[in-house]
């Protein structure tokens, strides 16, 4: 009570010399203005309207400076007693934390969310059983609320945890390529941790839970990580369940000697350091589109438990330095997938990319894959449906060790294909009504039903049932690879289409497969069709632009002979460098196919083994662009 009464008393003397300051400064104030001065103020007082915008103009000086003062000192203040931890986005941590936050409860203090669609079992690859599956008309995400940007409290084992998530403005005047890069580096979010006291033991506590919190989830599932355009780190993950390695059907023994291969890379760390060979793997996986080239890399990532960081080269908005820092920030234990690498190098060939623009060149991609240094025994895919389109210096040794060409279809695959979708069991024996059927879609009904196939699989009459259709399915097998062969360049994708159209029927697919052929062919017939008007196009095209050129220099030749002077630069000139970028595409191709030439005579490590070059050849079809053998 003493301390309140003194306490007030202080208050007063003090405000009592605050006025009084004020009382005397005004007086001092009043007898530094000239007599015209003073008349105006007196004026000004002495109008109701005046007087009142004069005190609104005071009030609002000092509300502003109050405002400032609390904000500036508030998180000094805060800081004194809170301890904090600030994460930002594109490190691993930041995607443990803010996973973390989501899943805690929101409390009151939370009222600016932002909510998203999470279909808890990502599993794209099994599309054929989504469109199938009349239940799964009514399956709905789970909607994550997770707190917006700003301060919010949310409380952990007990204490009180304050979030908050900030995103730096944008840089004013990002019109430019340079720019727009600049400021998606800078406008990376970052997230801030805070507790009450001074004990840090609770933060490291809370990154540690979110780090552990984070892996449990992923356990046993195949993480992807993609990046956005602009972005220079991983900004996307989902998380599905592996799809199983014996659903990839590939020529005989490639598959197993493949993994072999990695699996040795995986173990073979001292060896690589004790020679001084950098210590990572390359792989090239070409061949059709539709051959299985990415569903095996996913596949193989599953049964590997790695994970899969793809960067799709030919996309906008990705240049050098990004795909350097991508290739060198990629999480721990994962495959790096470059895809369609052909598509950015055509775009180099065209001229439309060049260093520091919103494209990868050649020499940035060499470079990215040069300087893998964050991650010892990295393992690169490379895939492209055209080989002949990439340089040497790409898939020299060092850079890309094992070339493996993924062909059409040969028997061991149409076999293997058409096994997968009709025997009752699979080759692993397990019952195969609803074989493969992943997590995700064995919802109640499902569960119900395998365990009432489970029941029926142990009863000897079913089995017998089941015995003799599976019979009668290797039998359809084997004269299915009478009447598809490899000659016929049926890629893995369209028998399984095939297949999936007649999963319920068996027995008729035999008379269907003509017409699945014919069909085949009329595509590769129109697709044949398309290019070769196309490729005339470019000849026209090419002939037009030699003959203006050709006419441009007799025109020049005509006036120098007449004695005038000529200009060095024509009209022409201009033109051939406007077509250039076009035309360039049958140039440089052929020009890479001679490049490829020379490197595949010259290159040791070009993998033959792998292939089935027995079957493989040089078709005359539809997609001359079907990769040679290799
Ligand atoms: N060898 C295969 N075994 C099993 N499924 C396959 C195989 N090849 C293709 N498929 C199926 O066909 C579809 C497309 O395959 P995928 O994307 O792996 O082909 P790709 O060779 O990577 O094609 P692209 O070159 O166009 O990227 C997938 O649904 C996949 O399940």
């Amino acid at each position: 009570m003493d301390w309140l009464v003194i306490k007030a008393g202080t208050f007063l003397n003090s405000s009592a010399a605050v006025l009084d300051h004020v009382v005397q400064s005004g007086a001092r104030f009043e007898a530094t203005l000239s007599p015209p001065a003073m008349r105006v103020v007196k004026a000004v007082l002495g109008n109701d309207v005046l007087s009142a915008g004069f005190f609104l103009m005071i009030v609002g000086s000092f509300y502003t400076f109050f405002k400032d003062l609390i904000t500036r000192y508030y998180y000094e203040v805060q800081s004194w007693f809170y301890v904090s931890v600030q994460v930002q986005e594109g490190d691993d941590c930041y995607k443990w934390l803010s996973e973390w936050v989501a899943e805690r409860p929101l409390t009151k203090s939370v009222r600016h969310l932002t909510v998203k669609a999470v279909w808890d079992d990502d599993e794209e690859e099994q599309g054929y059983y989504r469109s199938n599956n009349d239940s799964r008309q009514n399956e709905r995400p789970r909607l994550l609320f997770l707190p917006g940007m700003g301060s919010h409290v949310l409380y952990h084992k007990g204490f009180k945890v304050n979030v908050s998530q900030e995103r730096p403005e944008q840089a004013a005047g990002a019109d430019n390529e340079q720019s727009r890069i600049l400021a998606s580096i800078q406008k990376k979010q970052s997230l801030t941790i805070s507790t009450f006291g001074w004990d840090i033991s609770r933060l490291k506590m809370i990154v540690q839970d979110a780090m552990e919190e984070s892996y449990k989830k992923k356990e046993g599932k195949t993480t992807i990580y993609t990046s956005q355009p602009y972005d220079s780190y991983w900004s996307n993950s989902s998380t599905r369940s592996p799809r199983a390695f014996h659903s990839v059907i590939l020529a005989e023994g490639l598959k197993e000697e493949l993994l072999e291969d990695i699996s040795t890379f995986r173990n073979s760390a001292h060896w690589y350091h004790d020679r001084g060979v950098p210590y990572r793997r390359g792989y090239l996986l070409h061949g059709p589109p539709g051959t299985g080239k990415t569903s095996f890399i996913v596949a193989l990532a599953g049964h590997l438990r790695m994970s899969v960081c793809i960067v799709n080269l030919g996309i906008s908005g990705l240049n050098d330095q990004q795909l350097d820092q991508l290739l060198n920030n990629a999480p721990r234990n994962s495959i790096l997938l470059m895809e369609d690498v052909d598509a950015a190098l055509v775009r180099r060939k065209a001229g439309k990319a060049q260093s520091g623009s919103n494209n990868v060149t050649l020499s940035g991609i060499l470079n990215a894959l040069d300087g893998i240094t964050a991650q010892e025994g990295s393992v690169v895919f490379m895939t492209t449906n055209h080989i002949r389109k990439l340089a040497p210096a790409l898939i020299r040794p060092g850079r890309c060790d094992r070339k493996l060409v993924f062909d059409y279809a040969d028997k061991h695959q149409i076999r293997g294909m058409f096994l997968k979708f009709f025997l009752s069991r699979s080759s692993e024996g397990q019952a195969t009504n609803e074989p493969t059927t992943p997590v995700r879609f064995r919802n109640k009904k499902a569960t119900e039903k395998s365990a009432a196939a489970a029941a029926a699989d142990s009863d000897p009459k079913e089995q017998a049932r089941k015995d003799a259709y599976d019979a009668k399915i290797y039998e359809i097998a084997d004269q299915i690879c009478e009447k598809i062969t490899f000659e016929d360049s049926v890629t893995t994708a369209q028998l399984q289409g095939f297949f999936m159209l007649h999963r319920d029927e068996p027995e008729t697919i035999l008379d269907k497969v003509p017409g699945f052929l014919t069909e085949l062919a009329h595509e590769r017939e129109m697709l044949t069709e398309k290019k070769e008007k196309r490729r005339q196009r470019r000849t026209m095209k090419k002939a037009k632009k030699q003959a203006r050129e050709k006419k441009a220099k007799e025109e020049k030749a005509a006036r120098i002979a007449a004695g005038e002077t000529v200009e060095s630069s024509s009209d022409s000139d201009s033109d051939a460098s406007g077509d250039d970028a076009s035309d360039s595409f049958s140039d440089s191709d052929s020009e890479i196919e001679e490049e490829w030439m020379k490197a595949t005579k010259t290159t040791p490590n070009t993998d033959t083994k792998l292939t089935n070059s027995a079957d493989t050849k040089e078709k005359v079809n539809g997609d001359a662009d079907a990769a040679p053998a290799v």
